[in-house]
């Protein structure tokens, strides 16, 4: 069975340079790529996942949320952040549904918990139940509470990276997972886009590899790469594409020719 995680960035759902603005016709037309997906593929199960752009990002950084959370106004911006997470993640669900896609959001709040900002204890069944059932669970960026220092963020790319070895791990699965934003790639120091990033030529890549442009607390495509790189290891292709380009979504799902960034084991 094939299982692609889908990444939709918050660079791509939302514009990140303008707090708190959506882009309702993006969504739209993701939804209606990724609805042509399901019905050229019916066996593949998917699972999505929405970054928070200039949603959560605002907040998060307003309140230094990720460093974690101590005073009485500390824990009441990590609830906000929550809120404003959940604000642009209904935004997106109502669309995805409106289009016929039978989403289910799933809080990561409620399924993560972090030591010292790393992942310490996950629990992915209401994802794997949800997917069993034939529905799409959509994750996002999230708030969570961490046994170190009381709260911290996990970002989208973390998440699905986990969710990725999760169900590699389970051996029944074919996973691919796409990361598509409001850029064309990784791009190398002459700008131009790195069509195939392996273990082999990380280190020349890395040097061109930076934070994003925008407000954003959880690493810009350095971290990215190296995520997606880590989880490229264990035999998981990754793309990253420019999630502007119709069609672009998928091309990449269905295994056709996608202009962008593949990141694979060899
Ligand atoms: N080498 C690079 N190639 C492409 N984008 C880069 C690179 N270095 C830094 N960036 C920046 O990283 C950002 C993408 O990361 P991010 O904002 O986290 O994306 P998303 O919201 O889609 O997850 C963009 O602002 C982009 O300009
Ligand atoms: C609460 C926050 C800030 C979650 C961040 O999620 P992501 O890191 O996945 O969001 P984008 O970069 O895609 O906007």
């Amino acid at each position: 069975m094939e299982l692609a995680l889908i990444k939709l960035g918050g660079s791509l759902i939302t514009d990140k340079d303008k707090p708190y603005t959506a882009r309702p016709e993006v969504m739209q037309r993701l939804a209606r790529e990724i609805n042509y997906i399901r019905n050229q593929n019916p066996n593949l199960k998917l699972i999505i996942g929405n970054g928070a752009g200039s949603f959560g990002h605002q907040s998060a950084k307003k309140y230094n949320t990720i460093e974690g959370f101590i005073s009485p106004y500390e824990k009441l911006g990590f609830c906000l952040v929550h809120q404003d997470v959940l604000d642009l993640n209904l935004l997106l669900a109502k669309i995805l549904l409106q289009t016929g896609l039978p989403v289910v959001s799933l809080p990561p709040l409620t399924m993560a918990i972090a030591k010292n900002k790393k992942l310490l204890e996950s629990n992915f069944s209401s994802v794997e139940n949800s997917l069993a059932a034939d529905l799409i669970p959509l994750v996002f960026g999230d708030v969570v509470l961490d046994k170190a220092i009381g709260g911290t963020i996990l970002s989208t790319d973390t998440l699905l990276a986990e969710l990725a070895k999760y169900f590699l791990f389970q051996n029944k699965y074919k996973i691919i997972l796409i990361n598509a934003g409001d850029y064309p790639g990784v791009r190398d120091r002459n700008g131009k886009v790195i069509s195939l990033i392996t273990k082999s030529n990380y280190s020349e890549v890395e040097a061109a590899l930076g934070l994003s442009h925008s407000v954003d607390v959880t690493g810009g495509m350095k971290k990215k790469v190296e995520e997606f790189l880590a989880i490229s290891s264990l035999g998981i292709d990754c793309w990253i594409i420019d999630g502007n380009i119709s069609d672009n979504l998928v091309q990449a799902v269905l295994g056709k020719p996608t202009s962008g960034t593949l990141i694979r084991e060899f």
